[in-house]
């Protein structure tokens, strides 16, 4: 049997439907609709795609995108400046420190400088606290939005044996935390696991984010597992592919998500809910999108 397509393009669009009506029925009680900036550093060529995506996504809803693109040779002081700038400014609800920034700058000190309370990304450290001890925030947008799309799908996680491939802040550790907190039986491997294949093969839930184009293959999955593929990367012959052979594991997984169309919609709807949650927040509206 065929594994069913996880299709997050699809989610991401009904979604953004409801996420327009929470705004055009709270604009008038705000009185300013969402506003989301995104702060881009340098030139990293990826980056330019999320970020146009993420304008594009904010125009559809009816937010407010704020764009800063800054010199790749600022320095630390002004980039925090900006940031302080943006903390203060009253008609902006989230900011995204887009990542990854040039080396001169470190990172870990800026996102301190972020105000918890408009940290879009949710990776703020007083955030990632939050997640940690299961309390309200804004949370890590690849793993919310793999959540949701697993509970769209209704695949239910209690007391399943699930596995994540990576441990990194942005992604591999918060989307353990979470599937934990839904009761799933959590692993993390990464790039030093010994036996990747053998531990991946106990997984009944894949979670792939090593960011390693065609990593996991058939040997890493065992028949009927639900696979989840975070990873995007560009071919040098064109078109985008993920860490995990697609056309290889289909055949044998329950349901599966493609690249692009999967994750990756997700992660760009997630932004927008958590910014327009913080929006919500400030002008005591009802909670957009309830139960995600
Ligand atoms: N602070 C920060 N937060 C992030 O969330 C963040 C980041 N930095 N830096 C880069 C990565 C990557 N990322 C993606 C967002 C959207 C798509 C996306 O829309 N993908 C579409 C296709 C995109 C295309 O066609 O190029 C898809 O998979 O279908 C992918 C990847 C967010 N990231």
């Amino acid at each position: 049997m065929a594994a069913q397509r996880l299709d997050g393009r699809l989610l991401a669009a009904q979604l953004e439907t409801s996420m327009a009506a929470a705004i055009a029925a709270g604009l008038a009680k705000a009185g300013r609709p969402p506003g989301l900036a995104v702060l881009r550093v340098g030139d990293d060529p990826a980056s330019a795609v999320y970020v146009a995506n993420k304008e594009k996504a904010c125009a559809r809803i009816g937010a407010k995108s704020f764009g800063s693109h800054l010199p790749a040779n600022i320095s630390q002081a002004a980039l925090e400046l900006e940031l302080h700038e943006l903390n203060k400014n009253p008609a902006v609800d989230g900011i995204l420190v887009q990542l990854p920034v040039p080396a001169s700058i470190n990172d870990r000190a800026l996102l301190q400088v972020l105000d918890p309370n408009k940290d879009a990304d949710g990776l703020h450290p007083l955030n990632l606290g939050r997640l940690l001890r299961g309390e309200v925030g804004p949370r890590s947008c690849t793993p919310a939005g793999v959540m949701a799309l697993l509970k769209q799908a209704k695949l239910p996680l209690e007391g399943m044996r699930a596995v994540v491939v990576g441990r990194s802040i942005l992604v591999g550790q918060p989307m353990a935390l979470m599937l934990q907190q839904a009761n799933a039986t959590v692993t993390i491997a990464h790039s030093r696991s010994l036996n990747l294949e053998g531990i991946c093969r106990d997984a009944e839930l894949l979670v792939v984010a090593a960011g390693k184009p065609g990593l996991i293959g058939a040997n890493h999955v065992s028949p009927g597992a639900v696979v989840v593929d975070v990873g995007i990367h560009r071919r040098p012959e064109g078109g985008l592919c993920g860490d995990v052979r697609f056309a290889e594991v289909e055949p044998l997984a329950r349901a599966i998500t493609p690249v692009p169309g999967g994750v990756g919609p997700m992660t760009v709807t997630m932004l927008l809910l958590n910014t327009l949650r913080m929006w919500a927040q400030r002008h005591a509206l009802a909670e957009p999108c309830q139960g995600l």
